[in-house]
């Protein structure tokens, strides 16, 4: 899927002021940004972070997924590196679009888990598409990636895609009674790593 460079600007944040690069993927219309911090382009691996968009988490401070508090370390140990990436990708629900997302929350509110719930709507358990990382790292000169996540499906995706990642970077965090349900169905069904072995 190609993308179009657009645009770069400053974006402060409470832990650092990023460089906010603007794409779109001219396929889908979706809009796509990159925030990077420091000098990228040096051919070492990159401190990145590939996150899908979420609305209630990364926004509306939601309590059900660990979004937004995901989102949040990983700029902040951006800040702290003071070199870094974060590649935010408008693909909301897993790729379903928000309101899907919400029908799919339904069905949880009514007992179902999160798999079960995108399936009963005729989705996959996991819709995302990452080929447009590639592209986008490229425009940036960033040569390699120590990625920051807990989903070994998501390492293997970004490779078969082109990407280079040079290490994965555990980032537990958000636990909450409220996502207990939904951290465990990740770890059980969709292979996520939450505990260290
Ligand atoms: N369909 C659906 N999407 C969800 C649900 N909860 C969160 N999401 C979406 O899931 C995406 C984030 O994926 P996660 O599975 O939390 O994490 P990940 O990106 O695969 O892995 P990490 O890198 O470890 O965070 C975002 O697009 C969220 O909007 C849900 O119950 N149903
Ligand atoms: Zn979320």
């Amino acid at each position: 899927m190609p993308v179009r460079y657009v645009e770069s600007s400053k974006l402060p944040t409470q832990w650092a002021v990023f460089d906010m690069h603007g794409y779109e993927d001219i396929d889908t219309k979706k809009e796509h940004i990159i925030l990077s911090l420091g000098d990228v382009s040096d051919g070492e691996p990159v401190l990145a972070r590939v996150h899908s968009e979420c609305l209630t988490g990364d926004a509306l401070f939601s309590l059900r997924c660990d979004c937004g508090s995901q989102l949040e370390a990983a700029m902040e140990a951006i800040a702290k590196e003071g070199r870094g990436a974060i590649l935010y990708l408008r693909q909301e629900g897993r790729g379903i679009g928000l309101l899907n997302k919400i029908k799919a929350y339904k069905l949880q509110d009514e007992g179902a888990d999160t798999v079960e719930a995108n399936e009963a709507l005729g989705f996959g358990a996991d819709m995302r598409d990452y080929s447009i990382c590639q592209q986008m790292l490229e425009h940036l000169s960033i040569a390699a990636v120590n990625l920051m996540t807990n989903n070994p499906r998501k390492v293997k995706a970004l490779q078969e895609m082109g990407v280079n990642v040079a290490k994965r970077i555990p980032l537990r965090t958000g636990k909450n009674p409220h996502n207990e349900k939904y951290l465990a169905t990740k770890a059980g069904k969709l292979g996520h790593m939450m505990k260290d072995s």
